[in-house]
């Protein structure tokens, strides 16, 4: 007998609005995670391909290659959940954090952190210590913050400045600011590989462009040779002037 929705009570639409529902969370979250980071887009491109080359053995009867892309797939579910288990972990965390009142909290931060990244900025210029500063978006960098060291503080301007000042430590490599906080430094990024960029920009100016490339990230760059700063951004770098404008425009990428 086919079910029609007359034949449901209330209480079995209600599971099966429930039961959509919560299929679509799981999708949605799969798709954010690989939308937003940068190894999972490379490990989907993988996926694909294996089951490509899959279709194309069994439609051409290649059995040996139908075989051995078969033995792939079975364990390319627990490969996956291996290679994604940071992902996976942050991920649940993050939903157990996503209250309303977190989310206000960090909403407040935003302009807050806006003066302070202006306001290091200004001050590292006008000394000539170079800089660069990453603030992670949407596409997690954990790639890149392997090497470095982790502080996950508050952002403030004299942590900031202090970071960065020749005889520390910590002052080579790059900043990276999550979640409105300053989350590591030292660490590594990719330089871009382009060719026409100003042979006036070297290696720090090269890993921003860099990182901007591959990533929806903003960074931040104080030249410690000219004292001027700059903004990398979907594969550009913008040079400023003046203080204000900078502010304006970190204010406008970041929202
Ligand atoms: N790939 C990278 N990832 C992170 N930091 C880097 C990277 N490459 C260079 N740096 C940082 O930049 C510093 C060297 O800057 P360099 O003088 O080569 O570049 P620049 O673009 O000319 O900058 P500046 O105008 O400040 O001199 C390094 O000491 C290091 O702190």
């Amino acid at each position: 007998m086919i079910n029609t929705v007359e034949n449901f009570t209330f209480f079995e639409l209600l599971l099966v609005c429930l039961d959509v529902y919560f299929v679509w969370l799981i999708i949605y979250y799969i798709l954010k995670l690989i939308k937003s980071n940068v190894r999972a887009v490379q490990i989907l491109k993988g996926v694909m391909l294996i089951y490509l080359i899959d279709i194309i053995s069994q439609i051409f009867d290649l059995y040996t290659l139908s075989a051995l892309i078969g033995n792939i797939i079975d364990w390319g579910l627990l490969a996956v959940i291996i290679i994604f288990q940071p992902e996976i972990r942050s991920g649940l965390e993050q939903i157990g954090r996503n209250s309303t009142m977190n989310r206000e909290k960090n909403s407040l931060a935003v302009n807050d952190i806006h003066s302070i990244l202006a306001n290091s900025v200004e001050f590292l210029a006008k000394r000539r210590i170079g800089a660069l500063i990453v603030i992670e978006r949407g596409v997690k960098l954990d790639e890149f913050i392997t090497p470095s060291t982790i502080i996950d503080g508050e952002i403030s301007q004299e942590l900031l400045t202090t970071i960065f000042v020749p005889t520390t430590p910590l002052h080579d490599g790059a900043v990276m600011i999550r979640d409105g906080k300053l989350y590591c430094a030292g660490a590594y990024l990719p330089s871009t590989r382009r060719e026409d960029i100003n042979k006036a920009f070297g290696t720090r100016h090269r890993a921003a462009i860099g990182i901007s490339e591959i990533s929806d990230s903003l960074t931040l760059v104080v030249s410690e040779e000219t004292g001027r700063y700059s903004i990398a951004y979907k594969g550009e770098l913008k040079v400023y002037d003046r203080i204000d404008t900078f502010k304006a425009d970190l204010e406008k990428y970041l929202g």
